[in-house]
């Protein structure tokens, strides 16, 4: 089976982590979209959250999570934290294939990124107030654009991977994810 599917959730959630391992496992083409867009734009997020502000992110990420989708084939595709935030993209993600919530706690994620200061939402002020507040906004966007929750908080990201393989082996839908040339 030909995995083609996204993953969404919290920034420190593991899209990154996971999603290169079940790529690699799978014998399927890699694309996380942050890196994507750091490439486009030739600098990090956080110096163009910093010069540019979050709108103009927005628009890019949109732009380029479009472009991206059009990609036929297997590929896994790691989300930024943000992306489902416009209705639009949500569309463009489930229309792409399986669509993954990796969930985890503000808890959780604050233990594996407090001494991360990669993320620009995170810096400054309170970071476990802040990922409450994301999580309380974006846990149901998170919900409405996948089509799987998969629970990160106890497992290793290798017992992860088999969870994401196993959940998409037994995904109705799995081969009608694809476009139809591909399926
Ligand atoms: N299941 C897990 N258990 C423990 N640590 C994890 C797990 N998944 C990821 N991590 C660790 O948490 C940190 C954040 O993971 P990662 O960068 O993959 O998150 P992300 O969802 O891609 O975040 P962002 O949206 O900011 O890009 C990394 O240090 C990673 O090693
Ligand atoms: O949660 C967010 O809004 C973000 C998460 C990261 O993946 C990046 O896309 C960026 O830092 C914004
Ligand atoms: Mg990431």
């Amino acid at each position: 089976m030909q995995i083609r599917c996204a993953l969404v959730g919290m920034p420190g959630s593991g899209k990154s982590t996971v999603g290169r391992q079940l790529a690699h496992r799978a014998g399927v083409p890699f694309i996380d979209l942050d890196h994507r867009l750091e490439r486009t734009i030739g600098t990090t997020i956080r110096h163009f959250f910093e010069v540019e502000g979050e709108a103009r992110f927005r628009d890019l990420e949109s732009q380029l999570l479009a472009e991206v989708a059009q990609q036929p084939g297997g590929l896994v595709l790691s989300t930024g934290g943000g992306a489902v935030l416009r209705p639009e993209n949500r569309e463009v993600l489930r229309q792409f294939g399986n669509v993954l919530y990796l969930r985890a706690s503000p808890e959780e994620i604050y233990k594996r990124v407090k001494h991360d200061k990669t993320r620009p939402l995170l810096q400054g002020g309170n970071p476990l107030e802040k990922l409450r507040e994301l999580h309380a906004q974006r846990d149901p966007l998170y919900r409405e654009t996948a089509h799987y929750v998969i629970e990160t908080g106890r497992p290793s990201v290798s017992t992860l991977v088999n969870m994401v393989m196993m959940q998409l082996e037994m995904a109705p839908g799995a081969a009608a994810a694809l476009p139809a040339a591909q399926a």
